[in-house]
């Protein structure tokens, strides 16, 4: 049997899957915690990973490898490809008003949607680069190299240590806001405005089936991808499917054809990992804001599930809106979370929970309302991702999205994608694993929760 193994790096942890190349069959699996914080020295990143490939038995029989990895997250190197500062993650919020600056010094929202496809906001790495300009002139100027994470944890995986054999992929490349996923290539004139004109090295972006480099014991590695992007590919996402995903962030992407062009910057012009484009909306509040409102009510994740089913639907006119991080869509850096509609019957531990899940859910619902007002079509909702192990989440979704969802047997999709990748990689044929999905019908639609959502959304944010 020949083995491919798949990593997602993602924000809370890193996890390896192993697989057989020809059926996608999990063999063995790992995984290792990463630190708290929205700052962190890659070399966590590193250690976990080592770790995880330990915990999944090890490498050594494994004939190709991907890493994915979360997305936007800025690591500066110097010369010698030492890491210069603590990595800005995609949900460190300091680069909120670097990216307002941004997007005016480069001609507007218009512009950045026509050339760039995305428009700044404080996630994308374009805005992490403009804020170590402004307030680390001295790290700027030490930087000969950026890259994302999945950049940088093959480029120690194979062992590197020149900047010029930094690789990345499309998809990863596609959320930095100086790489246009429409044309294929970096926007150079970006630096610019976002690095005082600096210019260091960017990794070369390879196409899906490339290979990285082979390491000491004979292991392929593959191109890697952006999370997003890897969890498409290993759903065998297709055009119709829409991909909602509770990790720490909330996501809603699908693959397309076409680039959407959204100047608010809500909807992502993001690549996928199969050489098609992925349209990407992004939330700051995934499934931590259960975790949160659990450790609030002083129950365990299980025990929060069930206590938000035993209330009715729309928990007696508790709503809930979850910008527990601030949040990104709308793009609210500053916002915070709000619980509204409280009276003295309604104030009870079950209700908070079941106001915790549907504001979750109704943040997904307003992404999904957004990307599809790009044209992208919504045939199945497929939902993956931590969160979506919650009973609750996986009974309340359907009624509120107004339509049936698809859940994938849980498993670790991104790092099967990155797995999948592995296989052709190595083979040169992309392979065709299995999916099996349980459809979840809706019980009655429940469109009065979302109107009521909506309403309390507007007035927390003072529309
Ligand atoms: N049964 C559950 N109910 C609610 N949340 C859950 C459950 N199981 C896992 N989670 C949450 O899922 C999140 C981790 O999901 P994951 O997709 O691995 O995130 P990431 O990829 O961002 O690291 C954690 O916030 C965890 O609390
Ligand atoms: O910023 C984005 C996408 O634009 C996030 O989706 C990150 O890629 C982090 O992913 P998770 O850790 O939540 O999977």
């Amino acid at each position: 049997m020949t083995l491919v193994a798949g990593v997602d790096s993602s924000t809370q942890s890193c996890k390896v899957v192993i697989c057989d190349a020809d059926s996608g069959h999990v063999v063995r699996t790992g995984a290792a915690a990463h630190p708290p914080g929205t700052a962190v020295d890659p070399e966590h990143w590193w250690k976990a990973l080592q770790d995880a490939i330990a915990t999944a038995g090890g490498i050594d029989d494994v004939s190709a490898l991907s890493i994915a990895g979360q997305q936007h997250g800025l690591i500066c190197l110097d010369r010698d490809g030492a890491v210069l500062r603590d990595a800005l993650l995609w949900n460190d919020n300091r680069s909120a008003s670097s990216a307002r600056t941004l997007i005016g010094d480069f001609g507007g929202a218009s512009t950045w949607a026509d050339r760039v496809g995305v428009v700044p906001v404080a996630s994308i790495t374009a805005s992490k680069l403009r804020w170590v300009a402004d307030n680390e002139p001295e790290v700027a100027d030490a930087t000969a190299a950026v890259c994302l994470p999945h950049d940088w944890l093959t480029w120690r995986l194979l062992g590197a240590t020149d900047l010029a054999e930094l690789r990345t992929d499309r998809s990863d490349a596609s959320g930095t806001g100086y790489y246009s996923a429409a044309t294929g290539d970096y926007c150079d004139e970006v630096f610019d405005v976002a690095f005082g004109g600096r210019r260091p090295m960017l990794p070369r972006v390879l196409g899906p089936a490339e290979t990285a480099g082979v390491t000491a014991h004979g292991c392929v590695i593959g191109a890697g991808a952006g999370d997003n992007a890897a969890a498409a590919l290993g759903l065998m996402a297709s055009a119709g499917d829409c991909i909602v995903s509770l990790g720490t962030s909330g996501v809603v992407s699908a693959v397309t054809e076409t680039p959407p062009r959204d100047a608010s910057g809500l909807v992502a012009g993001f690549a996928d990992a199969s050489g098609r484009q992925l349209p990407l909306v992004c939330t700051l509040n995934g499934a931590p804001v259960l975790a949160a409102a659990a450790r609030m009510l002083g129950v365990g994740l299980d025990d929060f599930g069930a206590l938000a089913l035993s209330a009715e639907p729309g928990a007696d006119g508790l709503t809930m809106v979850p910008y527990l991080a601030g949040e990104r869509t709308p793009n609210l850096p500053d916002a915070t979370g709000s619980l509204a509609g409280i009276t003295a019957d309604n104030w009870t531990p079950a209700n908070v929970a079941r106001a915790s899940v549907e504001g979750l859910l109704c943040s997904l619902v307003y992404c999904l309302d957004l990307i599809s007002r790009q044209g992208v079509d919504v045939d199945r909702i497929v939902m993956v991702g931590g969160g979506a192990r919650s009973a609750a989440v996986r009974e309340i979704a359907p009624g509120l999205f107004g339509r049936a969802v698809h859940l994938p047997e849980p498993g670790e999709y991104v790092a099967r994608g990155a797995a999948r990748q592995a296989a052709w990689a190595l083979t040169g044929v992309l392979p065709r694993w299995p999916v099996p999905t349980e459809r979840r019908e809706v019980p009655h639609a429940d469109p009065a929760t979302y109107r009521r959502y909506r309403a309390v959304t507007d007035l927390v944010v003072g529309r």
